[in-house]
């Protein structure tokens, strides 16, 4: 068994417009290892975000991925029958989105939101997957009786982290965090992460984890790839990326924030 999980290989995705077709990741190849945290960086349009929607191949038109390979354990996703992959979504990948807090059914109590998807990946019943929501709220910091309260009884950073629960109770093996806290304020999004960082410790899912803020990136990946203009210009151990990086995009980008503390501690570990 091969030491990685995925492997991306000659990714190519292309726009296709009226005005003619755009191709906004360029040949793009990387792997993730099992239990690894692998950040995506680069600047805003650089094409993370169409990469992480086409893992799982949720890329919505005019996105077209006109060639390459994404293999999980080594079977490539785009090859795979649809129905096949309905499988591997949420149950093998999971994903947390910038907005996900939003995607929160409002109407429905969080409780039933964790019955619905565990429903359908494990068949369980409404009483197995009450448990599994109450253990999930426990390991993200919520008190587990509010399972029962509707998502506007939670405040923003909360519902974040009832997707990220609701993310984890399935045990994904890859988790594609895309901006996961974003839109909270930095307290919030240094707890949840923190809290993101001390599961993945114990349960060693992979994370691919994108966002625009090399600080926090460098405090908790282990490798980091940088992307400029829809190409991956850079790959490496955090350490060498943000001290010794080979591409002038990367010193750029890290002379662009102020120093940072990366030596003094191990790469995800929050300092
Ligand atoms: N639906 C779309 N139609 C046309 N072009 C798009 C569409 N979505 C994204 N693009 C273009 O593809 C490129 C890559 O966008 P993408 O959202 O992947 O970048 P990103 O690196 O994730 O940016 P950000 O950090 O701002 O989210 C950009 O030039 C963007 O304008």
């Amino acid at each position: 068994m091969s030491n990685n999980l995925l492997e991306i290989e000659h990714l190519n995705i292309d726009y296709l417009l009226d005005k003619g077709d755009f191709r906004a990741v360029k040949d793009v190849s990387f792997n993730i290892g099992r239990g690894e945290i692998f950040g995506l960086a680069g600047e805003s349009g650089c094409g993370k975000s169409t990469i992480a929607y086409a893992i799982t191949r949720l890329s919505k038109a005019p996105a077209w991925i006109s060639g390459g390979s994404i293999r999980l354990d080594g079977q490539d996703l785009l090859k795979m029958p649809e129905g096949e992959l309905q499988k591997i979504r949420w149950k093998r990948i999971g994903m947390v989105f910038q907005s996900a807090m939003n995607s929160l059914n409002p109407l429905m109590r969080v409780e039933a939101q964790f019955h619905d998807v565990l429903h359908r990946h494990t068949g369980c019943s409404r009483q197995e997957s009450r448990a599994r929501a109450e253990e999930m709220f426990k390991l993200v910091g919520i008190p587990p009786h509010r399972v029962g309260d509707y998502p506007h009884q939670f405040s923003g950073g909360m519902r974040q982290r009832i997707v990220i629960a609701i993310c984890l109770a399935l045990r994904p093996e890859l988790i594609i965090m895309d901006e996961p806290t974003t839109a909270l304020d930095v307290v919030v999004q240094r707890e949840i992460l923190e809290q993101v960082l001390d599961l993945q410790q114990t349960y060693g899912f992979s994370v691919l984890f994108i966002t625009h803020d090399l600080h926090l990136m460098a405090q908790l990946c282990h490798r980091i790839g940088v992307m400029l203009k829809g190409e991956l210009v850079e790959v490496g151990d955090v350490s060498q990326v943000s001290q010794s990086p080979t591409h002038e995009y990367t010193r750029k980008l890290w002379n662009a924030i102020p120093q940072l503390p990366v030596s003094a501690h191990p790469p995800g570990v929050f300092a």
